[in-house]
């Protein structure tokens, strides 16, 4: 058989367009072509003139529907010399069949087609059925990752904090009622006193530049003044009591202030700082320097608010009878999505859990997890969960999987588990394993709607815990809520039943390295991960999963890939992304 190169344009031009593009979203008169373009071409003998007046219509019908898409660039077959399809490239459902647990680093997308500027991707996504956030990220609910600073920040940004409860359900309570308070992108924590107690070292000020004096000495208190520590530094005698030099009534504004009106507020004034005040309590203080340094942060984009106005926030819960009551006091502390934490979500406890959240707090999303599995995710949407969490040992402080041999690599579960649960319309949160921007585009891209983040954000200014210095590096503790530590501090009723002797650690303590702030970092991320999205040719969370059942293809990347993707052959070098 033999081909004239005019029937072989045809062919090749045939297979960049794909069948699948044609069959989807090419429409009946290119549908037609296209069929009679295959038949003609399995009849070689057949006018090679004919080929070309069929590839014209069709050209024509392209040209007079712009709106059909151009030929793509991921389609994983090409026309060859002889007319056959040449592979390149797996569909994600066959990469993921194969009996082998991917995780992110082990899978490489191939490019798409650009056709749209990074910056009109969209990453607005849902976090369960009913909670909007205009970014897809999310953080822990982990003692060292996520109470009230950090829920204010990433709601800042427009994801959400996950509030932990490893505390009594009072305090966990009370970090929600905090977060929720703010109207400002930050949590200052300003030390208090009462007008009759001195400031006796200069660690007395925290890291404010003034100690708050109230009626009681606490936060809910009647505000009285403020001892500035310039006026401190030069008292003689530091034993005094404070009401005999602090500036008395200093200026104050309602709590309800946004972070424009405060700033305003404070320039017109021409004051250094203000305390903003609800009900006679401080809730926090602004001073100019924290104007200046949030305005140097990228431009932030829409926050996450409920229908009040105030910050998103979420809590954890477990799945002990002791959690209802837990239950109770989160919803009225305000928190908008609960999470039922635990590491094996498919359990008779978690099932119950749900059903009861469900029927006495029907307003407020509850996500379950975590599962790894179709049948683990199945069980759950039965039991009625807005939200998935997938993951199972992967993230950088477990050590479930060396533990109790369970887990799954990470882009094997959300990409099953984002398959099962998309058919119930259940957003899926990719838990666990994101250490950089291009994990979040994979986590993403195989089918999650956020990524939900530990060790990632447990560095920043936000988290929890003070910085520490090893060997010049400044670090934080970070560590697995499964590790002996934090199960000694709280969780404990939670292993192995209230009275076991026996404690098995399922995490570790650590440290990690100083980010600085999550309202500066997570918007650099999230330009990096509009950039991985333009290089797929997904323009969105939605059309990323779209191309993910159609005609994105994937590869493994073997030991050497993957070394050939990071920095190599270098004597030293400096990562810096932003
Ligand atoms: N994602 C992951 O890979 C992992 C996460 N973690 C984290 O560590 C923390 C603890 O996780 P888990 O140990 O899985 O907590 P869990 O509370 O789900 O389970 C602890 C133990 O208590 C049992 N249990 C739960 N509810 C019960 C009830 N009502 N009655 C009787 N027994 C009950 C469970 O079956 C299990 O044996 C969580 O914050 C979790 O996210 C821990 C290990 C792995
Ligand atoms: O095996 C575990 N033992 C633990 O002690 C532990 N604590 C947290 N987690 C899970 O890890 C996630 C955070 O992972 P990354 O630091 O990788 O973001 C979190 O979001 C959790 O899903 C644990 N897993
Ligand atoms: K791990």
């Amino acid at each position: 058989m033999s081909f004239s190169s005019k029937s072989f344009v045809l062919v090749t031009y045939f297979y960049l367009i794909s069948r699948e593009n044609v069959n989807r979203s090419y429409g009946v008169a290119a549908r037609v072509h296209c069929k009679t373009v295959v038949a003609k071409t399995r009849c070689p003998d057949l006018d090679s003139s004919l080929h070309l007046y069929i590839l014209d219509c069709f050209c024509i019908s392209l040209i007079k529907n712009p709106s059909l898409p151009p030929p793509s660039a991921t389609s994983g077959a090409v026309g060859g010399m002889d007319g056959a399809p040449i592979e390149d490239g797996f569909p994600a459902v066959k990469l993921f069949n194969q009996g082998y647990s991917y995780t992110y680093d082990d899978v490489i997308f191939h490019p798409g087609y650009i056709d749209f500027p990074a910056d009109a991707v969209q990453l607005g996504t849902k976090l369960s059925r009913n909670v909007h956030l205009s970014i897809p990220c999310v953080a822990s609910p982990m003692d060292t990752v996520t109470e009230s600073a950090m829920a204010v920040a990433m709601a800042t940004v427009g994801g959400v904090g996950i509030i932990h409860s490893n505390n009594s359900a009072a305090e966990q309570a009370a970090l929600v009622r905090s977060a929720k308070s703010r109207r400002v992108p930050f949590v200052s924590d300003p030390v208090v006193k009462s007008a009759f107690d001195s400031v006796d070292s200069v660690s007395d000020f925290g890291s404010a530049p003034y100690v708050l004096v109230t009626e009681s000495g606490t936060a809910k208190s009647k505000m009285l003044g403020v001892v500035l520590r310039s006026d401190w530094e030069k008292l003689s005698d530091k034993g005094v009591k404070v009401c005999e030099y602090m500036v008395s009534s200093p200026e104050s504004v309602p709590a309800s202030y946004d972070f424009e009106q405060v700033a305003g507020y404070l320039a017109a004034k021409k004051l250094s700082f203000v305390p903003l005040v609800r009900d006679d309590e401080v809730v926090d203080v602004v001073t100019t320097a924290d104007v200046e340094r949030i305005r140097g942060f990228p431009k932030l984009g829409m926050p996450s608010l409920d229908a009040k106005g105030e910050f998103l926030v979420g809590a954890a819960i477990g799945t002990r009878e002791s959690d209802k009551e837990r239950l109770e006091h989160l919803v009225k502390a305000g928190a908008n999505v609960i999470v039922l934490d635990s590491s094996q979500g498919n359990s008779i406890y978690q099932i119950e859990m749900t059903k009861y959240a469900k029927k006495m707090f029907p307003e407020v999303d509850v996500i379950g997890g975590n599962v790894v599995t179709i049948r683990q995710a199945q069980n759950l949407i039965q039991a009625g969960v807005d939200g998935l969490r997938v993951g199972m040992g992967s993230g950088s402080i477990c050590t479930t999987q060396e533990v109790c041999a369970v887990g799954r690599g990470q882009a094997t579960a959300v990409y099953k588990v984002s398959s099962i649960a998309e058919r119930s319309g259940v957003p899926v949160i990719a838990d666990g394993g994101i250490s950089n921007s291009g994990h979040i585009v994979k986590a993403l891209t195989l089918g999650a709607s956020t990524v939900m983040m530990g060790s990632f954000l447990a560095g920043s200014s936000e988290a929890p815990g003070a910085y520490e210095n090893k060997n010049g590096l400044k670090i934080k503790k970070y560590r697995g809520m499964g590790s002996l530590e934090a199960m000694t501090k709280g969780s404990d009723a939670r292993y192995l039943g209230d009275t076991a002797k026996l404690k098995i650690a399922q995490g570790v303590v650590g440290a990690v390295a100083d980010k600085g702030s999550v309202l500066k970092f997570i918007p650099y991320t999230m330009q990096a991960v509009k950039q991985g999205f333009q290089d797929l040719g997904a323009s969105s969370l939605q059309s990323a999963h779209d191309l993910l059942r159609s005609e994105l293809r994937l590869e493994v990347r073997t030991g050497a890939a993957q070394v050939e993707g990071g920095v190599h052959g270098l004597v030293s070098h400096e990562k810096k992304y932003f």
